[in-house]
């Protein structure tokens, strides 16, 4: 029998499809695992153990080797350069970041002010279309920021697009589109190698058939 996995998986909007995903990849997992509170849960028919942690936080787990195996969103991943491997796009909680603004704004000062909770993918994006912008870090509710006079512009997450809409703001630029990534520590990926590489085979066959 290979040896146990440990996994971080993000609570929250990227649970029930990554947990969804594992089980119809064919590891069984108990059925207290998804309404419990418990933050270490054993799967041992899967011979696997999960950390439920903060979405953000998932490649922390994974880079300094406590869990195996994470899944996060292309955001966490491209807002902060970790030492992990990206091995699978696991194609689940789709959505992008995006440019958006009150309608008819424009730029009050030489550097616009941009609100957004992922900084770093913010200031890349400007730079890239040569605009000089202040970008002032939030934590959440970024739509807050533009209304109340704090931000020129933001860049956040879209989904369905309703909290814009709500809020009477309009997206401007799409910057990139987001999934949720599997992503393996590169020690772990050596000394479990057979475990891991299945794991990846049965999620991507998983994702190649729902592409279909
Ligand atoms: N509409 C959406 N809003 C935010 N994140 C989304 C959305 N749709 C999919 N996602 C994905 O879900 C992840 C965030 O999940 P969730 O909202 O549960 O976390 P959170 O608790 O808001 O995150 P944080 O760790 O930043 O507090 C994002 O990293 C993104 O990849
Ligand atoms: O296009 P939509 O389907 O409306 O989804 C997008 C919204 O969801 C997220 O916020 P979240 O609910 O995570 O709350 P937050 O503002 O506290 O981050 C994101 O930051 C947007 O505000």
């Amino acid at each position: 029998m290979s040896e146990q996995l440990t996994i971080a998986m993000p609570k929250g909007r990227i649970f029930d499809e990554a947990a969804e995903l594992l089980r119809q990849a064919g590891y069984r997992l108990p059925d207290a695992f998804d309404d419990s509170r418990k933050l270490i849960v054993e799967a041992p028919e899967a011979n696997m153990k999960f950390f439920l942690a903060k979405p953000t936080d998932v490649p922390t787990y994974v880079e300094h080797g406590v869990a195996d195996i994470g899944v996060a969103g292309k955001d966490v991943m491209l807002e902060d350069e970790r030492d992990v491997y990206e091995v699978l796009d696991l194609n689940i909680s789709a959505c992008y970041l995006a440019v958006a603004s009150l309608p008819g704004q424009t730029p009050s000062t030489i550097a616009p002010k941009v609100a957004s909770k992922y900084p770093k993918t913010a200031a890349k994006y400007f730079k890239e279309q040569g605009e000089q912008v202040e970008v002032i870090k939030l934590n959440g509710s970024i739509e807050l920021a533009p209304l109340v006079g704090l931000a020129d512009r933001i860049v956040d997450i879209v989904s369905t697009g309703g909290t814009l809409r709500e809020n009477g703001l309009v997206e401007t630029e799409e910057v990139v589109h987001i999934t949720s990534r599997l992503i393996v520590n590169p020690v772990s990926y050596r000394v479990k190698d057979e475990a891991i590489e299945e794991m990846v085979e049965r999620l991507a066959s998983v994702v190649e058939g729902d592409a279909e």
